[in-house]
């Protein structure tokens, strides 16, 4: 797989490919299934699968803090997309200049120029260009002028729902997280590094791996059974809060996994945990041993649900 980061680095030997263009945020079963057909169509023609996104997000571009919190960091979806059997991936820069292109300029300079593209997907509801003024039926055209083929995204429904981003969030949000995984088609995962903590975890029995979120915004909080990685390979189950902890006064929300079965150091080690069951809200306790208490029972709780799973 191939990151090209910006436009600026596409060269003569990225012309001529099979395309889609989006956020792909979350990598969901709608996504894979846009990958899938792409993937076939590239077999046909004998292109290269090539995936276009931005970064930031253009609702990020545009909204700031105000834009709806990410499922997937480029990391994530970079790695997710290659699995999935693309290609090349342009993510292109979403700034202020990219986002004065008019849509004649978008299609002519970059996908026509640029990219040569032969055959392009994308949903019936893409608009693109200054003011949002391209859309489907403009690429439709454009595909008839330049000679590629435009076909539109089927719609992937779980449970009679098209699946999106945005329903994904929304579950997520209101703790539905079985119904989010299932439209993620894989468990909605963080990653991140081990951070040094106030080490409280430790003597209330519950040494907890501290995951800060940074300025990524959860989509979700509250208390989960977890499944966490190691990049050694290494798999452990447990119970997380993700949250600000306003127990001991914490202020930044973040990632806070205890490991069952597991004693040792993971400090600085790269932990990508996966949240399986969402088991209740987080809450303010007026003392450690409240607190310690109920994650007792959370613990014994997430054992039972991950015994059963
Ligand atoms: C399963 C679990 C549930 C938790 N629930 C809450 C909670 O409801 N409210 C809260 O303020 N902190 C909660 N915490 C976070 C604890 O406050 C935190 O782990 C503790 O302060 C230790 O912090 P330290 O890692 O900085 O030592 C929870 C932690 C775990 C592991
Ligand atoms: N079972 C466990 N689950 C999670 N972390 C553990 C466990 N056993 C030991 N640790 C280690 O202890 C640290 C957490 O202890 P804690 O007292 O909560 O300190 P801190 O406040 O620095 O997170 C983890 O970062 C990890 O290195």
């Amino acid at each position: 797989m191939e990151l090209i980061r910006g436009t600026h680095n596409l060269r003569s030997r990225h012309r001529n490919c099979v395309l889609t263009i989006g956020n792909f945020d979350g990598v969901h079963l709608g996504h894979a299934e846009v990958i899938k057909s792409l993937v076939e169509k590239g077999k046909q023609l004998d292109l290269p699968v090539t995936v276009m996104l931005f970064e930031p997000q253009p609702q990020e571009h545009f909204a700031g803090d105000k834009a709806p919190p990410r499922l997937s960091r480029l990391r994530d979806k970079v790695q997710r997309l290659s699995e999935l059997g693309v290609e090349r991936i342009l993510c292109v820069s979403f700034n202020q200049r990219f986002a004065q292109l008019s849509h004649t300029q978008f299609v002519e300079q970059l996908l026509v120029e640029k990219l040569g593209v032969q055959f392009l997907v994308v949903g019936d509801d893409f608009c693109f260009g200054k003011g949002r003024q391209g859309n489907f039926d403009t690429l439709v055209e454009a595909g008839n002028r330049h000679g590629f083929d435009v076909v539109p995204t089927a719609s992937f429904r779980v449970q009679q729902q098209r699946v999106s981003s945005t329903l994904i969030r929304q579950a997520l949000k209101s703790g539905e997280l079985e119904q989010a995984n299932a439209m993620l088609g894989y468990p909605y995962q963080i990653t991140g590094r081990v951070r040094h903590g106030r080490k409280l975890g430790r003597t209330i029995g519950f040494p907890t791996a501290n995951i800060a979120m940074n300025r990524r915004v959860s989509p979700l909080g509250g208390v989960y059974a977890v499944r966490a990685f190691t990049r050694q390979g290494d798999c452990f189950v447990g119970v997380a809060n993700v949250g600000r902890r306003p127990t001991v006064a914490g202020t930044r929300c973040q990632l806070e996994v205890h490991l069952f079965d597991f004693t040792g150091d993971l400090y600085g080690q790269h932990l990508r945990v996966e949240l399986l069951h969402h088991l209740r809200h987080e809450q303010a306790f007026d003392s450690l041993d409240a607190l310690q208490n109920q994650i007792s029972k959370d613990a014994a709780q997430a054992k039972a649900l991950l015994s059963a799973s």
